[in-house]
């Protein structure tokens, strides 16, 4: 099965809900890709001794680390809730697995509407420097996420507006690099 994602609608209720557009608009992982989101399926039980997972790890020269989302694991559980769900980038790709429970990426489309990703264990994405994006648990209310990242972690969140930060203009101009070679093919 692959990932399930879709497009939002902007009512104000729980942000745990699914909050489909209506009528439903579901979101391939082709359209994900052409945003620069790469996703992979594994074996969440097998984490510590996986061979698909080492290859990705050494192709990327990813460590890791494990982190619950729950108000029992998570210090300042609330606080940090409400962080993950404000809109921002970061300079670096952000790169998630989920191990158990379950929640929602959002991230913008070139539009700038929100598309929903509801991630599920096994379920390895990679969102890239740059793009606006956003976190939350869904009303399951648990999860466990290992964290991939290369040397040291990084995880400060510049929240939106960001537009003149370098890794976003990275980020559009691969949009705009993208467009121009499909123009050259016609
Ligand atoms: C804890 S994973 C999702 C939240 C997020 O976007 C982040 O940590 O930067
Ligand atoms: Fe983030």
């Amino acid at each position: 099965m692959a990932i399930e994602a879709w497009f939002m609608n902007d009512s104000n209720e729980d942000q745990r809900l699914p909050h489909h557009s209506n009528p439903k608009e579901f979101v391939s992982m082709n359209q994900l890709a052409e945003l620069g989101v790469l996703y992979w399926k594994l074996n969440p039980e097998i984490y510590e001794n996986d061979e698909e997972l080492k290859k990705i790890r050494d192709d990327r020269g990813y460590n890791y680390d494990l982190l619950d989302i729950s108000p029992e694991k998570l210090a300042n559980y609330e606080g940090k809730l409400k962080d993950f769900y404000t809109e921002h980038i970061h300079a670096d790709e952000e790169i998630r697995y989920c191990l158990d429970g379950s929640g929602y990426f959002d991230v913008r489309d070139k539009n700038d509407r929100w598309i929903r990703i509801w991630i599920k264990p096994g379920d390895l994405i990679i969102l890239p420097a740059g793009i606006y994006h956003r976190f939350t648990l869904d009303t399951n209310n648990y999860t466990k996420l290992m964290r991939l990242f290369k040397g040291e972690p990084v995880w400060t969140p510049f929240n939106r507006p960001q537009e003149q930060h370098p890794a976003r203009k990275e980020y559009l101009k691969s949009f705009t690099e993208k467009a121009g070679v499909a123009l050259k093919a016609h």
